[in-house]
């Protein structure tokens, strides 16, 4: 487990999937360890059930005989195991059992997913529904946007995202999973569970829907809920405290009538600037003037193997790039990054970087390649020269990354420098590549809110895009957002391609309607 332990001092166990399945292997390790504890429990206790026989058979001789006490040999027989076996017995049963396997355990634990573990994974699954609206009790389900799957969450899980969301205040969403986990407290097979983890009991899950219920002063609804874990519970001192105070509470208030329900400010956020990662809220793309083409100008090698373009949008110039990265390729990229993916940082200068921040903003976990750091690195540089027109020598680092559990990154713009510091010296981001090493099953989107426009990643496949226009202006319609991944894991490859050394290729016009006379891909616009 050293790349477990290494793994875990990188925290942030649901940043990426990518190490999610050393979990797996941790959870078998710890399960065949507690398979040989209970073995060992069982010989200790079939041990003792042999001897407890063999006692009794003895008393039951004892029994039977008319004068028990008559034969001296008898008697002598019963002291003398009276006097010592006893003594052995205690020795035996006091002797530890399974201490091995308890010390296995007990080293384990600090390779456990920790606190903060849970809760990335639970901001993860709080994000997705919320991007894609999806409601809890249909993740609870196992519905998740419209599809079908076999999993489901039990009561136990659905409580732990309640009380994670009643930690951030969001009552709304809180009220809908610990909802959703009554629901599946119904399901067949739940209580059994329950009890062997302690979990909540029916009436434990109507007392938190109660009282997240009170927060959002819906006092008739928490009353309600109260009387349900009463009638489950009728014997819980703790439920009828609360639920006596509400009463008295509700009386008074009644007249007043229900305040109205506070709204959860996340549900707000998402209502006003809905990021449309599902692309199913997209209207309609006008599209003239967009179209595949095969690209064999911005290279001499390309009319050996001109490579299948789509152009996205004009102005800003976006493009889809077919078949850049080969499957073997991505295998490899992949294979190769798993053990060094670190947690994403943001290179934003207006947000700080402290580790909140980055939760909130970017959930993936990455690693940095130069462009020669291997045969293929070289290879998809080259490439991606031949398919822009643009000089690689002046790009940063490949930098590979992989998303975690609804895997994110929030609405940013690429660019490093504002308009103003922008030609003091300092390079900034001319252009951006995303490269997809997969596809992801569902979500994971690349979306311009401010575009209509939602690239869905198809291995093998490159987005590029301007950030910046023909002038060497910000573009700020370039705003982008990494949407959630909601099933898959999604592996993407960037390279930001910096403006400084590329006046031979894209130099500045003074508009946008001459860029076709560029020597970069805006040759394409025809
Ligand atoms: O993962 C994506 O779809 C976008 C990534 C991105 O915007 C970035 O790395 O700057
Ligand atoms: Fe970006």
């Amino acid at each position: 487990f050293g790349h477990l332990r290494e793994m875990h001092d990188q925290q942030s166990l649901s940043r990426s999937v990518a190490n999610m399945d050393d979990m797996l292997h941790m959870e078998d390790d710890l399960v065949s360890n507690v398979e040989k504890l209970a073995e060992a429990l069982s010989r200790r206790a079939k041990t003792i059930k042999w001897g407890v026989f063999k006692m009794m058979k003895r008393r039951q001789q004892y029994k039977i005989s008319r004068e028990p006490f008559a034969n001296p040999i008898d008697s002598f027989s019963l002291i003398r195991h009276m006097q010592s076996d006893w003594l052995m017995w205690l020795v035996y049963l006091e002797k530890p059992v399974g201490q091995e396997e308890l010390a296995h355990l007990h080293s384990r634990m600090p390779l456990l997913p920790r606190y903060s573990d849970f809760a990335d994974a639970a901001e993860g699954i709080r994000k997705m529904a919320a991007t894609y609206e999806m409601p809890a009790s249909d993740i609870a389900n196992g519905l998740l946007d419209g599809v079908q799957y076999s999993s489901h969450l039990k009561p136990i899980d659905c409580l732990a995202m309640g009380l994670h969301l009643v930690k951030g205040s969001r009552w709304h969403a809180a009220e809908q999973w610990i909802s959703a986990g009554i629901e599946a407290y119904d399901r067949k097979g739940s209580q059994v569970e329950m009890e062997l983890l302690r979990g909540p009991e029916l009436a434990d899950l109507h007392r938190a829907l109660a009282q997240v219920q009170m927060k959002q002063k819906n006092h008739e609804g928490a009353l309600q809920a109260y009387q349900v874990a009463l009638k489950l519970s009728p014997h819980d001192s703790d439920i009828f405290g609360e639920y006596r105070v509400l009463e008295r509470r509700y009386l008074t208030l009644a007249d007043a009538g229900i305040e109205p329900m506070e709204q959860d400010e996340e549900y707000n956020e998402y209502v006003l600037h809905p990021p449309c990662c599902s692309a199913r809220c997209e209207v309609v793309r006008n599209l003239t003037r967009l179209y595949c083409v095969y690209n064999r100008v911005t290279s001499p090698f390309l009319q050996l193997a001109p490579i299948k373009t789509e152009i996205l949008s004009l102005d800003p110039f976006v493009l889809l790039l077919h078949d850049m990265v080969r499957q073997k390729e991505s295998t490899l990229i992949r294979a190769s990054s798993k053990e060094h993916l670190l947690q994403s940082e943001i290179t934003n200068t207006d947000a700080s970087s402290s580790e909140d921040n980055v939760a909130i903003f970017r959930t993936s976990k990455s690693v940095w390649y130069s462009s020669d750091f291997n045969d293929t690195t070289k290879k998809i540089t080259e490439r991606l020269a031949d398919a822009t027109g643009l000089d690689m020598h002046f790009t940063e680092y490949f930098q590979v990354i992989n998303y975690g559990l609804g895997g994110f990154f929030a609405t940013h713009l690429d660019m490093l420098l504002s308009d103003k510091t922008r030609f003091n010296g300092t390079s900034d981001r001319i252009a951006t590549t995303v490269f997809y090493l997969n596809g992801v099953r569902q979500g994971g989107a690349t979306h311009f809110p401010l575009l209509n426009l939602t690239v869905f990643p198809q291995p093998g496949s490159a987005l590029f895009w301007y950030n910046l226009d023909t002038k060497g202006n910000d573009q700020r319609s370039t705003m982008h957002t990494g949407c959630p991944v909601i099933v898959g894991s999604k592996w993407v490859m960037t390279k930001w391609v910096g403006d400084q050394g590329q006046e031979f290729t894209r130099p500045c016009v003074p508009s946008s309607s001459s860029a076709k006379e560029l020597p970069s891909a805006e040759r394409l616009i025809i």
